[in-house]
């Protein structure tokens, strides 16, 4: 599902590579999580994929293709199969829980019908049936978090992208958003989760593929956060 090959990413005007030769596959239906220090390059390896920002050298496949060579008019139609979920929410403050994720879908081009169907199933799925008229002021981090979730699972994406999705919330809420995204994966939908939080990996058991100054220094089958676990 995703394929990066002896993937180096340069940032303009800096010296050292935020990516250097990172080789990975994540097969369809895959948890990885995305570990390492502050500027490891676990960001850009998530931009890589979304194609916001592109290879120096290497290549990087997403759903068989690789993402370099795409048109430029083709990339919205790559971005569309892929949810996206951050640490700081990102909800539209004027809208609604249920028009929150109802716009992920208009964008989409979904009918009416469609989204008058699929927006309360969805809000159910994530546990927020029945909040759908409030507006994301009115919520707590994780049901913030929930309603973002919704919004990047609504079109039944192939791929969720999570950064840092439980860097706002405490423990026990934590678990809750983890247990979603794993009922999510379950569904099929490939899972790269990039985060700090020891608690939440070493509890999940995934895959977990750890950047040391932009090289993969560990890539580990239901790992833990640290090497020794
Ligand atoms: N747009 C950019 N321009 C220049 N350098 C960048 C840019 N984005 C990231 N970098 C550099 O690339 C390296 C990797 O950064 P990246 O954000 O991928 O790390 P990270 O592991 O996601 O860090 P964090 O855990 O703090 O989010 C860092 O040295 C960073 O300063």
């Amino acid at each position: 599902m995703i394929r990066f090959e002896k993937v180096t990413k340069t940032y303009p005007g800096s010296g050292k590579p935020a990516l250097e030769q990172m080789s990975v596959d994540v097969e369809k239906g895959e948890f990885v999580f995305l570990v390492g220090q502050s500027g490891s390059g676990k960001s850009t390896a998530l931009r890589l994929i979304l194609r916001e920002t592109r290879p120096t050298q290497g290549r990087v496949y997403v759903a068989g293709k690789e993402i370099n060579r795409l048109a430029g008019w083709k990339v919205p139609r790559l971005r569309r199969q892929i949810g996206t979920v951050f640490q700081d929410f990102r909800l539209l403050q004027n809208k609604t829980v249920s028009e929150n994720v109802a716009f992920a879908m208009q964008v989409t081009g979904h009918n009416r019908g469609e989204i008058a169907k699929r927006v309360p199933e969805t809000l159910e799925l994530v546990g927020l049936d029945g909040k759908g008229d409030r507006m994301p002021d009115e919520l707590s981090g994780g049901e913030q978090q929930r309603v973002a979730i919704a919004r990047a699972f609504v079109n039944k994406p192939m791929i969720l992208i999570a950064d840092e999705p439980t860097g706002n919330l405490d423990p026990a809420t934590s678990v809750g958003i983890m247990k979603l995204l794993d009922r999510i994966n379950r569904t099929g939908t490939t899972v790269v989760m990039a985060t700090h939080d020891a608690g939440v990996v070493d509890q999940m058991r995934k895959r977990v593929i750890e950047l040391g100054g932009g090289r993969v220094l560990r890539d580990q089958v239901q790992g833990g956060y640290g090497a020794q676990l």
